[in-house]
C-alpha cells in the first residue's frame, strides 16, 4: 500500500509563489506563512545557496516553505515540501521525497491530472488554472470557477490549492468556492504596493491552519 505524505493544514491560507531569497524574505517579514520558491531552469549550482538560505529563513519563521522543481535540494536541505508537476512526476524519485518526510504538493489541470495526483497520497493537490494569466504559458484552457467547484466536490479529504490569474479582486469569489489556499504571483509580485496586497490577500485567505501542523 502506498504511504501518504505527510500532512499540511487543510487550509494552507495565502499562497505566494515567488522566484527569489529576497521575495521570500519580505513576504515572511509581512506574516506569509505558505509560500514556494520557484526559480524555473537554472543549474543546480546556481540554485543551491538560494534554496539553502530560503529554507533556513523559513525555519526561522515556522513557514510552510515548498521548493518547486528542485526536490534533490529539497531533500538535500531539508525543506518544509517540494511542489511538482505532472511531468515532474514521470522523473522525480517521490518515494526519496516521502522517505525524507517532506510534504508534497502536486499541479493538476483536469479529472485526469487529478487521478494521477490523488494515487501518489499528496499532501496537497493545486488545481489550475484558474483564470488566465500572463505569468506562464499554460497548453490548456483556464478552468473558470464552476470547474473549481466541481473538482473541490470530489477532493473534501485534501488540502486543495487554486493558482492561475488570482488578482485581489477575484480572490474572494475563489475562496468562496471553498478551496483551503490561493497561490499567487502577479498579485503580489506586480502589485503597485506589494505589502498593501499581501495585507488585503492574508485578511481574506489567512496564513494558513498554523494550529493543525
Ligand atoms: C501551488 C502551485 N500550483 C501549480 C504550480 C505549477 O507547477 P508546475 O506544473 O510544476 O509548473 P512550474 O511551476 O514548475 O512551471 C506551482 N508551481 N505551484
Ligand atoms: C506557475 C503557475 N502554474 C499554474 C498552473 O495552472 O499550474 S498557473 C501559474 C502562474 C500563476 O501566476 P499568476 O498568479 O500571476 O497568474
Ligand atoms: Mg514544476
Amino acid at each position: 500500500m502506498i504511504q501518504p505524505f505527510p500532512a499540511t493544514p487543510h487550509r494552507l491560507g495565502l499562497y505566494p509563489v515567488v522566484d527569489s531569497l529576497e521575495w521570500i524574505a519580505r513576504l515572511l517579514d509581512a506574516g506569509v506563512r505558505t509560500l514556494q520558491l520557484r526559480i524555473k531552469d537554472q543549474p543546480d549550482a546556481e540554485v543551491e545557496p538560494i534554496v539553502q538560505q530560503a529554507i533556513a529563513l523559513g525555519k526561522t519563521y515556522q513557514a510552510r516553505l515548498f521548493i518547486n522543481d528542485y526536490w534533490q535540494l529539497a531533500i538535500k536541505h531539508h525543506a518544509y515540501g517540494v511542489h511538482l508537476g505532472q511531468e515532474d512526476l514521470d522523473v522525480a524519485d517521490l518515494q526519496a521525497i516521502r522517505h525524507a518526510g517532506l510534504r508534497l504538493g502536486i499541479s493538476t489541470h483536469d479529472d485526469e491530472e487529478i487521478d494521477r495526483a490523488l494515487a501518489v497520497k499528496p499532501s496537497y493537490i493545486a488545481l489550475g488554472h484558474i483564470f488566465p494569466t500572463q505569468t506562464k504559458l499554460m497548453p490548456s484552457s483556464p478552468q473558470g470557477l464552476e470547474q473549481l467547484k466541481r473538482h473541490l466536490a470530489r477532493l473534501e479529504n485534501i488540502p486543495t490549492v487554486a493558482i492561475g490569474g488570482i488578482s485581489l479582486e477575484r480572490a474572494p469569489a475563489v475562496l468562496a468556492c471553498g478551496v483551503g489556499s490561493i497561490a499567487v504571483v502577479s498579485a503580489i509580485t506586480q502589485a503597485a504596493d506589494w505589502r498593501d496586497a499581501t495585507q488585503k490577500l492574508l485578511a481574506l485567505a489567512g496564513a494558513g491552519d498554523e494550529d493543525d501542523d
